[in-house]
């Protein structure tokens, strides 16, 4: 038997999603732009009886009277409405008010039909619909009054029911219409702030970081059809390809090289998701809080006079040039005999080590000119231990709205080494601020590996959550396990170590073992998506 044959026939299909459109037994409804007063506001339908719900709300009176008896498909046919067109109609009430909205029902056929708005109408067939079922939509005025208005119609109605957050997003991945990754993709890009961040995020929501995956996946499973034919027919000698190890061996070692290739990309992806962490560090009194509170525009930090002010770090999300940023003042590090202000230098020589960039402020009264020309600053032991093992640390000097004439000063000497300074700035007065965010900007840049400005194609990142790294991470030691094989294992023992890393992938994009994944994903959508 060829072996092609048996791997294709056989063995992929058993790592292939069900194709098959499920069906959910009730009909869901949300506003789908948000509770909001705005010009225009969506309502969105989804389900199988949801074209009933649409029709039952555009017919008047007199139509309801016409199309007594028709069936479901002339009553459409009637009504005009095309599978994804737009139309526009009017919107009547369903609900009588003479009766109790408990005894309203689907079939009710008295009801008082008052216009309540007109707007546009849409009707999208499933599968092709975002939840892979029927969805209406309706573009109706955006008033706060008419949505509750309209939300209360439907709920009139049997079946129907208003969306749990995140529910039509749901829908639509159990439909395959998206995968876990691409579900990720569009939270992160609903939740997105900055550039970059929709940048990454539209790249993950539109499959691409998908299509890396399960390219990786495809190998892998290739390799293991591959192994597992020759398990199967490692006794018919003449039918087994000499060297069908080596070649699963070269498509295993390509998906290492890939995939470590991604795991050293520096977090780039979670930093960009969640915030690049900057702390600006220094001695009591240097300008630090002045300067969180310049580069946040408002008043978040208390400055004052007072060495020793800041004790808690305290942080402000940022936007410096499309990138998201969590810029953390941190209490002034000196030796000191307060046990409160000793916790609070601590935690500020933590957040100066777990930093991805600092920014050390120095007051220039520190700043000490030497005979020899060359500039001094009192040492602290721990600041200058920080600027040795933390390259990424930017070096400013504070206040010198203080000094007449600015001296030019390029590096400064603590305890005999050199250090580069990146600027002189007056946080108070806002003075070079805006070359201070230059430099930040192309520190930011040089950190995330970023050269041609905001994230070109070739910068996908594909891990963005820590859930997405460890996965990467046990695929590779499973991977390892099997190409090594230093014990010479059976085929068959070190294949449970391929097929335990397609599994890794696998939860990745949502293809198995993910529901608890789903249960805090979901929770975290708005209602209506
Ligand atoms: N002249 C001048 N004074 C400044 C400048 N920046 C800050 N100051 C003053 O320096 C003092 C200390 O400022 P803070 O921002 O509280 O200093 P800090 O580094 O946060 O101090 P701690 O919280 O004690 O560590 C305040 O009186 C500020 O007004 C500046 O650029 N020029
Ligand atoms: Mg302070």
């Amino acid at each position: 038997m060829n072996l092609l044959k048996y791997n294709k026939l056989q063995f992929i299909s058993r790592y292939q999603f069900c194709s098959t459109n499920i069906h959910f037994s009730d009909n869901i409804y949300a506003i789908a732009s948000g509770n909001v007063k705005a010009g225009v506001s969506i309502i969105r339908i989804s389900g199988s009886n949801c074209l009933q719900a649409g029709q039952m709300l555009v017919q008047n009176a007199q139509q309801r009277q016409l199309i007594k008896g028709m069936n479901n498909s002339q009553v459409q046919d009637y009504l005009n409405l095309k599978n994804r067109y737009a139309h526009f109609k009017k919107l009547y009430s369903l609900i009588d008010p003479t009766v109790s909205p408990q005894n309203q029902s689907f079939q009710k056929q008295d009801l008082i039909y008052q216009q309540i708005d007109q707007g546009i109408f849409m009707y999208f067939q499933g599968p092709k619909s975002y939840t892979g079922e029927d969805i209406v939509e309706m573009h109706i005025h955006g008033s706060r009054a008419l949505q509750k208005k309209v939300l209360l119609e439907l709920s009139q109605l049997n079946n129907f029911r208003l969306a749990d957050p995140g529910e039509f997003t749901k829908r639509a991945m159990i439909n395959n219409k998206l995968d876990l990754l691409e579900v990720e993709g569009l939270a992160d890009l609903l939740n997105s702030e900055t550039e970059s961040q929709r940048v990454q995020s539209t790249q993950q929501f539109l499959g691409k970081s998908s299509q890396i995956l399960e390219d990786w996946r495809f190998q892998l499973i290739r390799a293991l059809a591959h192994a597992e034919a020759f398990i199967d027919f490692e006794s018919d000698q003449d039918d087994v390809e000499f060297n069908i190890l080596g070649k699963t061996q070269e498509n295993v070692q390509q998906v290492i090289k890939d995939i470590n290739e991604q795991l050293s990309d520096r977090n780039r992806g979670e930093i960009l998701r969640d915030g690049m962490k900057i702390s600006i560090i220094g001695k009591p009194n240097a300008g630090k809080s002045t300067l969180l509170n310049c580069l946040a525009k408002k008043d978040i930090a208390i400055v004052s006079e007072i060495p020793g002010t800041t004790r808690d770090a305290l942080s402000v999300s940022l936007n410096i040039s499309g990138f998201p940023i969590l810029l953390y003042d941190t209490a002034g590090i000196r030796q000191t005999k307060d046990v409160i202000e000793e916790k609070g230098v601590n935690k500020a020589l933590q957040h100066a080590r777990e930093s991805d960039l600092n920014i050390w402020i120095i007051d220039i009264d520190d700043v000490i000119k030497q005979a020899d020309g060359s500039y001094i600053v009192q040492d602290i032991k721990e600041i200058s231990e920080i600027l040795e093992s933390n390259q990424n640390t930017l070096i400013f000097i504070n206040k010198i709205d203080k000094v007449n004439s600015q001296k030019e000063i390029t590096d400064i000497t603590i305890r005999d080494k050199k250090f580069k300074i990146d600027g002189q700035i007056s946080a108070q007065h806002n003075q070079n601020i805006n070359s201070l965010l230059d430099k930040l900007t192309k520190k930011i840049n040089e950190r995330l590996d970023i050269t041609d400005g905001i994230m070109s194609s070739g910068t996908i990142s594909i891990i963005t959550q820590t859930r997405h790294r460890l996965e990467l991470q046990k695929c590779l030691e499973h991977l390892e396990i099997f190409s090594r094989n230093k014990q010479n294992l059976p085929v068959d023992i070190v294949c449970e170590e391929l097929r335990q890393a397609v599994n890794c992938i696998g939860r990745i994009t949502g293809r198995v073992d993910v529901e608890e994944v789903l249960d805090v994903l979901f929770s975290e959508f708005c209602i209506g998506k």
